[in-house]
């Protein structure tokens, strides 16, 4: 069995969450990060929850799971404590043609989560096809001290530069040998150094391009 890695744009997508307690909350927490339209049921809200519904990041239906949650949900992530409502959901979810997560059981999850390393744009996802998830939080913590804030800056600068090239139209073949130049030259070494004049001059000299207003 192979899993299918996918980066969703979750924007004011309706994700809900089933569970009210510290997983749920963690999963929240990353769903507002990615701006989904977060919609929680819970019989009994955690601290940092009810705080976000006082706040109004998030919808909170109150009492326990019913069908009627799901309606207009793109996608759903369960996480109580009680393995029938789990199933409940799960069977809900596949009969509507909802793709759902049932926390740590992989068996009735349509996708599984994996640990995610980030700077900035850039996110370096592991999983170990539902083998091992102590060893894809170990990797991710190892990718993290990889890939420092200067990876961060990177893939500002490197974005800053693909779209000016874009919106010009250069030729794709012409930008491709400018991109890989630039990846593959020592401007990493000089982000870490915060050498800002010097990478302002190399992108100048491998592209043509002056990208001074959008230094990091
Ligand atoms: C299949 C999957 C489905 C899913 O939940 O999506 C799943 C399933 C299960 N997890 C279990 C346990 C643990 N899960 C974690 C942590 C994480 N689990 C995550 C994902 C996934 N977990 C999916 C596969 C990911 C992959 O492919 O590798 C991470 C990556 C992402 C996230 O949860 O957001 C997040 C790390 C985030 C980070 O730190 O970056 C830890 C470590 C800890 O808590 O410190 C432990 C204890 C150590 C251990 O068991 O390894 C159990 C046994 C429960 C029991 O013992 O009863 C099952 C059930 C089973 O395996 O059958
Ligand atoms: N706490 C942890 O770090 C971990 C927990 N887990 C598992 O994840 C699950 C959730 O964990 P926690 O958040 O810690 O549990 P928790 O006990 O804090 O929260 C469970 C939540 O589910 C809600 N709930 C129960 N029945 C419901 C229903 N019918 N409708 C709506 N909400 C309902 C409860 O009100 C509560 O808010 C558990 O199965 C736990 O075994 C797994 C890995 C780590």
């Amino acid at each position: 069995m192979k899993y299918y890695p996918v980066f969703f744009d979750l924007r004011e997508k309706v994700c809900l969450v089933v569970g009210g307690g510290t997983v749920a909350e963690r999963k929240v927490q990353r769903l507002l990060e990615c701006e989904a339209s977060v919609r929680v049921v819970g019989e009994s809200l955690s601290e940092g929850l009810q705080s976000l519904q006082k706040s109004g990041q998030i919808q909170c239906l109150a009492g326990r799971y019913s069908a009627a949650c799901l309606d207009g949900a793109f996608m759903v992530i369960c996480a109580t404590d009680d393995r029938a409502v789990n199933e409940q959901v799960m069977r809900d979810c596949r009969s509507r043609g909802i793709p759902v997560n049932v926390v740590d059981d992989p068996e009735r999850c349509d996708f599984i989560l994996p640990a995610i390393a980030e700077q900035g744009d850039l996110s370096i996802a592991v999983s170990t096809g539902g083998k091992s998830p102590a060893l894809a939080k170990r990797l991710r913590r190892e990718l993290e001290d990889q890939y420092g804030p200067e990876y961060r800056e990177l893939v500002n600068i490197l974005g800053e530069l693909r779209k000016r090239r874009l919106a010009k139209g250069y030729p794709s073949e012409e930008n491709r040998t400018i991109f890989e130049a630039v990846v593959s030259s020592d401007i990493l070494e000089q982000l870490r150094k915060g050498d800002r004049e010097g990478v302002r001059e190399k992108i100048r000299r491998l592209s043509g391009e002056d990208l001074e207003q959008n230094e990091p």
